[in-house]
């Protein structure tokens, strides 16, 4: 594998248990690892004059449903919450196969890549009969592009004649599931430490599932030790259908099913009282904030400020891009820092604060302690901005806090992911942009049939 040489970044934004800011510095890469980080000069394949750069930790994005990269902006949900929302898109949903799949995981990763974000978890969990292997498609997609690529194996097993939101079409039974979770896991999950692919099981969640699927499903994750993740919490109407259907708010519904601990994650996490918040920093339960879709449903503002005191893991998400219509890391972080500022003032969470959320915090929420920071013998995930811009002049007192306090719009410079440079001068190096938009556009009007 060719070696890489980050040569004299101005700033390198380390995120390492010290917090260290380098300045002039130089990063060596080996073999897809950080060798070193320091003065000493070495030989490598490739050099990158970063003299006019800031080097950042690759972000991570904790929670995506990429296939809605095909129903963003769609007229008729624009003004619509959470259930009406989900019932209407399902519709459209259900048509979903094989290559709208790949199609929608291939830009959806590659716009994530052009905005600094190394890792992605996607949240799959619309299975219509007959539509293919679709996380397989998924992982051909994220390694073409070049994404470290964390799948799930989602699920729905209640449909709207049992009480759920979902049509007859996209659910399957416990069963079936089950042998596809266990298929999936052996084929695809590799837990060596800098692994490229894993995968996760998450049905959706506790009004689309039942307490069955979901015991089961705890049951089989620990059993092939892969982590469990769910939505919890997102809208007062889930709230109120765990007490009607169950008499318990909805983190008692989730523990008593085995559903807390530190393998689980939960999506949105925005509806906790504070018995709730306890139990999951007891437990070591994370979430996964989702601040634009957040905002974007009226769903309501995650308690952040207070998660974050009690060392409750949070790392950050864009969300599906049917309720963010986008796929930024960058711009999901300065949303949640004007969002905290707007909503908790002084207790807000820090431009810094929010850049680790999105790095150390989401690489803690899937289990992972070889990427979220730069360091000696972590991955050699990471991006760079050159400074030299004008949309930065003035803003670079402080680069730790730049991203979110600042923000930055537009595509990064560089991405490397694994130690290979897949965007090069703000452009993937890994896919021709404009024959993949080109095709995905194709495969969207087939898909929406409009
Ligand atoms: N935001 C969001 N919440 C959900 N809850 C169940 N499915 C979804 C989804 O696709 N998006």
């Amino acid at each position: 594998m060719p070696t890489l040489l980050i040569k004299n970044a101005r700033y390198i934004v380390s995120c390492d248990d010290k917090d260290t800011l380098y300045e002039r510095t130089n990063l060596y890469i080996k073999d897809g690892v950080i060798a070193s980080i320091g003065r000493d000069y070495h030989t490598a394949d490739q050099i990158i004059d970063a003299s006019s750069m800031v080097v950042y930790p690759g972000l991570i994005n904790t929670h995506h449903h990429l296939y809605q990269i095909f129903s963003r902006n769609l007229p008729e949900v624009q003004k619509m919450e959470l259930f009406p929302w989900l019932v209407t898109l399902y519709e459209v949903w259900k048509g979903l196969d094989e290559e709208v799949v790949a199609y929608s995981t291939l830009t959806g990763l590659g716009e994530l890549l052009k905005t600094g974000c190394t890792t992605c978890f996607d949240h799959h969990y619309v299975f219509p009969r007959g539509a293919g292997d679709l996380l397989a498609a998924q992982f051909r997609a994220a390694a073409q592009v070049g994404m470290r690529f964390v799948a799930s194996r989602g699920s729905m097993d209640l449909s709207q004649k049992d009480g759920g939101l979902p049509p007859d079409s996209v659910v399957q039974t416990i069963d079936e599931i089950m042998a596809d979770s266990e298929r999936l896991v052996r084929v695809w999950h590799d837990p060596s430490p800098f692994s490229m692919r894993q995968v996760a099981l998450a049905p959706c969640s506790p009004f689309s599932v039942s307490g069955d699927l979901l015991r089961e499903s705890a049951k089989l994750a620990r059993t092939l030790g892969v982590r469990l993740h769910t939505h919890v919490a997102e809208t007062r109407d889930e709230e109120q259908f765990t007490l009607e259907k169950f008499g318990l708010r909805p983190i008692a519904y989730m523990q008593s099913l085995g559903w807390t601990g530190p393998d689980v994650w939960y999506a949105h996490g925005i509806h906790f009282n504070d018995d709730e918040l306890r139990i999951l920093a007891e437990t070591g339960t994370g979430v996964a904030h989702c601040p634009a879709s957040n905002m974007k449903l009226s769903s309501g503002v995650c308690r952040v400020p207070e998660l974050l005191r009690l060392d409750i893991p949070v790392g950050l998400a864009v969300d599906g891009a049917a309720s963010n219509d986008g796929s930024s890391l960058l711009e999901e972080m300065r949303v949640c820092y004007l969002l905290h500022r707007l909503h908790a003032s002084a207790a807000a969470p820090t431009g810094y604060d929010v850049l680790k959320l999105a790095t150390r915090g989401s690489a803690r929420l899937l289990g992972r302690d070889d990427i979220g920071c730069l360091a000696a013998g972590k991955a050699a995930d990471l991006f760079l901005i050159d400074l030299n811009r004008l949309s930065l002049v003035g803003a670079q007192f402080d680069p730790m806090s730049m991203l979110g306090t600042v923000g930055f719009k537009g595509d990064v410079d560089y991405t490397i992911v694994n130690g290979v440079p897949v965007v090069q001068h703000g452009e993937l190096t890994t896919i021709d942009e404009r024959e993949t938009a080109y095709e995905a556009n194709r495969v969207v009007a087939r898909y929406l049939g409009r």
